[in-house]
């Protein structure tokens, strides 16, 4: 079976979920934190340091892997796996989402996006078929359909219609999809009305997808609204098949979308943050550049087993950060996927062992301490 979904545990209590997803490229045990490696690489980290970390899958990016190197080139290569030189199962995002984020002068037309590139300015065209092609170019072990993904706040009549354009483009990806070693996974959008939320959900469902991501979230809506959707679809979205919140997160609404039935998500937050001297701790968040970190010998995060937290002091990190030394950004972006990885990890054995709760709430008195 080249791709299947097993539930293997739900906190009666939530309703959070343990599973296993089967892929080509190896099994993934969820609740899974993804990072993000949007041009082939998760930066600062080797793919073998990302094995050490124990990072289950990764992401990239259709949209900057299409501008640069192009697909041609990394289908020479054997594909995305080989190019990279990882060998775990990877997930692409379609597109959708970065054609109106990152390019310039975008044009919406029915058939796709016109677009500029960022890199060049050059102009571009990029359809449903087009962005599927090119997944099933990179070899992905998971595809996003190319979807629009709208931004807040938006009126209902807005967001109606990028629901009504992203099935039909769901529709449009799903009849040219052919590669059978990898999964297609259809997006819901709706921004925050309730009922375009549910029906986009339903007609998704209806087109029989292997496992559904959430979009259009995490794009500037308060954690509540954010709760809200997702407790909205969870009962709606098949319990079978997983369910993949887009571009988050932060440590608690990575724990609060684990408990309302959430199995994956991604987030650049800790390697982007790792680069600005942000580290993500059981204790909360914290800036290394502060000086009260100047003569502070112990480990980033006592809890934490990473390479960073074993080997080195807060005090000498600070020094690498503001001294501008690579070492710096690579230690903190280390210890951020690793404290990520690890809180799903723990999140997936509270809920095997029938703990869920208890792991929820020890989490947030921790967390919201912010005494480091
Ligand atoms: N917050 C996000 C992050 C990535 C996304 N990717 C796609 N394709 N669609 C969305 O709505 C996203 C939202
Ligand atoms: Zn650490």
């Amino acid at each position: 079976m080249m791709f299947e979904f097993r539930v293997q545990a739900v906190c009666p209590e939530t309703g959070a979920r343990a599973g296993e997803l089967v892929t080509p490229h190896g099994i993934i045990e969820t609740p899974v934190f993804m990072p993000v490696g949007t041009r082939a690489t998760v930066k600062a980290m080797s793919p073998r340091e990302m094995e050490e970390i124990e990072a289950q899958i990764v992401l990239s990016n259709t949209y900057h892997l299409y501008l640069r190197p192009g697909v041609e080139l990394i289908e020479k290569a054997g594909g995305l796996h080989r190019f990279m030189n990882w060998h775990r199962p990877i997930l692409t995002d379609s597109g959708g989402f970065q054609v109106f984020s990152l390019s310039g002068i975008n044009r919406i037309k029915e058939d796709g996006v016109e677009f500029s590139s960022h890199l060049d300015g050059s102009r571009h065209f990029m359809t449903p078929e087009l962005a599927t092609r090119v997944q099933e170019g990179l070899g992905s072990d998971i595809a996003m359909c190319f979807d629009q993904c709208v931004e807040l706040p938006c009126d209902e009549e807005t967001a109606r219609k990028s629901v009504e354009r992203t099935l039909r483009w769901a529709r449009r990806c799903k009849e040219v999809h052919r590669r059978d070693d990898q999964a297609l996974f259809g997006i819901v959008q709706g921004a925050l009305f309730d009922d375009l939320r549910k029906d986009c959900a339903r007609e998704l469902i209806a087109m029989d997808f292997p496992g559904y991501s959430i979009g259009g979230l995490s794009v500037g809506e308060s954690h509540d609204e954010m709760y809200r959707i997702l407790d909205l679809l969870n009962p709606i979205l098949p319990q079978e098949k997983p369910r993949y919140l887009m571009g988050v997160g932060f440590p608690t609404n990575l724990v609060e979308g684990v408990a309302r039935g959430v199995d994956m998500f991604d987030c650049v937050l800790p390697t982007r943050n790792g680069r600005n001297g942000t580290l993500l701790t059981s204790r909360g968040k914290f800036n290394i550049k502060h000086s009260r970190f100047e003569e502070d010998w112990g480990p980033i995060d006592p809890d934490c087993d990473c390479y960073a937290c074993r080997e080195f002091s807060k005090a000498y990190i600070r020094h690498l950060y503001r001294s501008g030394e690579m070492l710096g950004a690579r230690l903190c972006s280390w210890h951020n996927l690793r404290y990520l990885i690890s809180l799903m990890k723990g999140a997936r054995e509270a809920i095997l062992e029938g703990r869920f709760p208890q792991f929820r709430d020890r989490f947030h008195e921790l967390f919201s301490t912010g005494k480091v």
